[in-house]
Order: C-alpha cells, then sequence, then structure tokens
C-alpha cells in the first residue's frame, strides 16, 4: 500500500482512510494486474493540476468571510478533463483529488472523451440562503476562469449542487469571456442548453447496471428487496426508477438519519416528503426511523451507498447482509471490505461502472450543445443505456479473461486505456 505524497499545502482528511491514499492503492492495484511499467503509475498517481482559491464573500448579515475553492485536474489524456463540484462540509482536497482520478478511469472506461476532474467547496449548502450560494458559486468560477473551458474542464453538478448552481457558473463564465458559452458546464438547465435525462441520468444508470446484474444471476428487479444510503439526486433517482421497475425500496436515507418500512416504502410519498424537508427523510410517516449505519447492515438483496465515500470498511463489512452492492456514491466501499465482500461471493459493481450514468449523459448534453442539435428524452435514455450496457459486458468480460473481481476489472479497462493513449502520445518516455 502507498501513502502517496501530493505536491501541495494539504488540508487533512477528518477520516482516518486518506481517499487520495485509497485512489492510489487502485492505481496499484490495477497497474500490477496490467503489469504496467513504474513511471507510468509514479505520472497517474499525480494530478496533472491543483488549483485552490479563496473565495471572499459578503454574507447577508454584513460579515466578510472566506471560503478555499479546490479543483483537481487530474488527466486530459483522452480530453478535457470533466468531473462535477461538490458542496460537503467534509470535503478536503485529498478527497477531491481522489474523486479526480476516479473520473478519469470512468470516462476511460466508458470511452467517452474526457480525463478526469472534480471541484470542491467545504461549506454544508444547507447553512447558506440562495444568495450566498449564489455569490459563492459565481467567485469560484471567476477565479477559475483561466482553468476552465468547454474544451479545457468542464465542471458539472455533484454533492450539494444541481442544475442551478450550473446555471449561476455558466453565466459567470459566459460574462467574463463576452458571449455565452453553454458547453462550459454541464448539468445545467434545458433554458440555457441542458439535456433532458440529465437529471435522473446518475440514478438511471444505477438501476440499469443493477438490472444487468441481477439478470446475469436469473433474478429479476420484480420484489428484489433494496437499501439505498442517500436520497439526493442519484439515491432518489435510483429508488424512484427501481421502485418504478417493481423492486421493493426497504429502506432510504438523508444526511440526518434513514427510514425503514418492511414491505417497501411508497417512493412517490418519500419523495414529495423531503421535497417539503429541507430534502431530509426523517420523520416521514408510517415508516421506521434507523440510522444510517443501521441502514448499511439491514437484511436487503441490493444495497445501494449514495451518499459519501469509506461507508463500507473493515469496522462494519461484516455485518453487511446484501448479496449486491451497488456503489452509487464514489467509493463508498474500502478496498479492504471489498476484498472480504468477494471472498464471501457478494457481487460489488464498482462505482466508476455503476454511477457512470451520470457522466454519460453530460457527455450527450455537450455533443448536443456542440452540434445545436437537441434530442428527445428516449433518445437520450437509448444511448446512454447502450453505453452503460456496453461497458457492464465489458467489464464482465474482463472479469472473466483475467479472472479478477469486477472491480479490478473496471479499473484495468479504465487505467488500461488511459495508460496506452499516453504512451501512444509520446508523453511516457
Ligand atoms: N450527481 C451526479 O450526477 C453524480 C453523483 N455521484 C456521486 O453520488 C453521491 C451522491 O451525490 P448526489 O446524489 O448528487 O448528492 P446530493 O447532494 O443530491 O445528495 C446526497 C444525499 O446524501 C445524503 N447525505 C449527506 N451526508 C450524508 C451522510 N453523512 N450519511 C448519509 N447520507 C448523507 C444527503 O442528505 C442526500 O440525501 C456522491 O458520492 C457523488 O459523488 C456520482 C456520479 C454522478
Ligand atoms: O457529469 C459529470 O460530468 C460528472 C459527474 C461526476 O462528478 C461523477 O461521475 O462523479
Amino acid at each position: 500500500m502507498v501513502a502517496t505524497s501530493l505536491p501541495f499545502v494539504e488540508t487533512q482528511s477528518p477520516a482516518h482512510i486518506c481517499p487520495y491514499d485509497q485512489a492510489c492503492n487502485y492505481l496499484e492495484w490495477a497497474a500490477k494486474e496490467l503489469k504496467l511499467d513504474a513511471g507510468i503509475v509514479e505520472i497517474l498517481s499525480h494530478p496533472r493540476k491543483v488549483v485552490t482559491v479563496s473565495i471572499p464573500i459578503k454574507m447577508d448579515n454584513g460579515e466578510v468571510r472566506v471560503f478555499a475553492g479546490h479543483r483537481v485536474q487530474h488527466s486530459d489524456i483522452l480530453g478535457p478533463y470533466k468531473g462535477g463540484i461538490r458542496y460537503h462540509p467534509a470535503v478536503t482536497l485529498r478527497e477531491v483529488s481522489a474523486l479526480a482520478m476516479l473520473m478519469t478511469w470512468k470516462c476511460a472506461l466508458l470511452g467517452i472523451p474526457y480525463g478526469g476532474g472534480k471541484g470542491g467547496i467545504p461549506i454544508d449548502p444547507k447553512k447558506f440562503s440562495v444568495g450566498e450560494l449564489e455569490r459563492i458559486s459565481r467567485r469560484y468560477i471567476s477565479e477559475l476562469i483561466k482553468d476552465i473551458g468547454p474544451s479545457v474542464d468542464i465542471p458539472a453538478p455533484d454533492m450539494g449542487t444541481s442544475a442551478r448552481e450550473m446555471a449561476w457558473m455558466m453565466d459567470t463564465y459566459s460574462v467574463n469571456v463576452g458571449h455565452s458559452v453553454p458547453g462550459v458546464v454541464t448539468g445545467k438547465p434545458l433554458s440555457i442548453g441542458g439535456s433532458l435525462g440529465r437529471e435522473m441520468a446518475t440514478g438511471r444508470g444505477v438501476m440499469i447496471i443493477v438490472r444487468e446484474s441481477l439478470k446475469d444471476h436469473g433474478i429479476s428487479l420484480t420484489g428484489v428487496r433494496i437499501a439505498i444510503q442517500g436520497f439526493g439526486n442519484v439515491g432518489g433517482a435510483a429508488a424512484e426508477l427501481l421502485h418504478q421497475a417493481g423492486a421493493k425500496i426497504i429502506a432510504v436515507s438523508s444526511g440526518a438519519g434513514g427510514i425503514f418500512a418492511e414491505d417497501g416504502l411508497d417512493i412517490s410519498a418519500v419523495k414529495a416528503y423531503a421535497a417539503q424537508n429541507r430534502r431530509s427523510v426523517v420523520g416521514f410517516p408510517t415508516a421506521k426511523a434507523i440510522s444510517n449505519a443501521d441502514l448499511l447492515t439491514l437484511p436487503c438483496d441490493v444495497l445501494i451507498p449514495a451518499a459519501l465515500e469509506n461507508q463500507i470498511t473493515e469496522e462494519n463489512v461484516h455485518e453487511i447482509k446484501a448479496q449486491f452492492i451497488a456503489e452509487a456514491a464514489n467509493g463508498p466501499v474500502t478496498l479492504e471490505a471489498n476484498q472480504v465482500l468477494e471472498a464471501r461471493g457478494v457481487t460489488v459493481l464498482p462505482d466508476i461502472l455503476a454511477n457512470a450514468g451520470g457522466v454519460v449523459v453530460s457527455y450527450l448534453e455537450w455533443v448536443q450543445g456542440l452540434s445545436y442539435l437537441f434530442w428527445d428524452e428516449e433518445r437520450v435514455n437509448k444511448e446512454m443505456e447502450y453505453l452503460m450496457v456496453q461497458a457492464y459486458h465489458k467489464v464482465m468480460e474482463e472479469a472473466k479473461t483475467r479472472r479478477v473481481n469486477l472491480r479490478l476489472a473496471a479499473y484495468t479497462l479504465g487505467v488500461g486505456r488511459v495508460a496506452q493513449a499516453l504512451t501512444d502520445r509520446g508523453l511516457y518516455p
């Protein structure tokens, strides 16, 4: 296991598991299987560019506060940096760096012409007014103006951000360069060049990958018992689509806790409740209250962590009862826990495959924008489904050929493609 140092001043990760070390461990694991040169691993272990900016803001009460805003550009070997921007109090530079690296492998695995990037601001958006969030978002993008662009680095939503923030960012970028540039972000509102289907895309991709994996095991979605941690953009959409497909969603959660119903939750009612309660499911009538930790260990067929990283670790892995885990979040299962689950025969559908639906539709949004031709939702969903199912089968085939688990198979495909491009472009001497 490596403990990789980053060449910049560091904010410490509060978690005991350093996400960047973990990302490098995954890279090393894949590199060993691929028998890559140590030099290639060394290059790919370091982000190409790391930017941290100060965001000075006048709060509604007149006080001036300064926030840190990060953008990490891991690799642009296959195309412009691509990845979301996270607003969450636990954001650190190491976390953003790890997530940027994951984006590189995800885009490569899906065969879309992007590199990997990620951004983040360590704030809890629930504690800010809309006006304060707008000022933070606009100043963050103004500070990054030279580092982003439709062929350089294209942000998108992640935890704590949505189409609203993307619209502010697109507008700020456009005003700064003097003309409208819709392609600078994806996940934007439809009115300014967003794509139909983007909002539900990550959840839809999760549903597709779960469905394909169950199908391979001779199981249909009907009646399958599913627990989902996180009921935001990704978890909420996955819950809705899996419920529509016949699955029984027995538990969902938000940051402050979760809810459980043995016979399955009415997901439309939970959605309506969360919309009225600042996106929290806590207190939903007719369901039992459970903690986020308890949700993970519920007896169920499929567990979908759709919130933060490092949720299933060596500490709780032995209590996990699900036979299938779909990583809707980025990095929710640690490498050590993954190995334990694999030894027990649990199918872990890795993040870079399971949650790739979002970046795939971001790509389709970008393509539609560049061609000035907008598609109906059916076409967007069909194109996304094709790319997701194709990637799923490639991962299954790779796992079979190499006799490795699905995570390693996904990584060998993603890392292998980037390493090949690095060599072909002559960037590896
Ligand atoms: N938005 C997107 O298109 C994509 C998101 N992802 C990943 O999916 C995950 C969720 O992202 P979004 O749904 O977009 O975020 P979101 O902000 O819309 O929702 C996050 C959900 O997690 C809950 N949450 C927050 N802290 C928590 C905690 N400590 N324990 C349990 N739940 C907690 C929130 O209450 C909320 O229900 C993240 O890991 C993100 O990187 C991955 C691919 C694309
Ligand atoms: O849609 C995108 O461009 C990026 C989504 C993202 O941040 C992710 O897949 O983790």
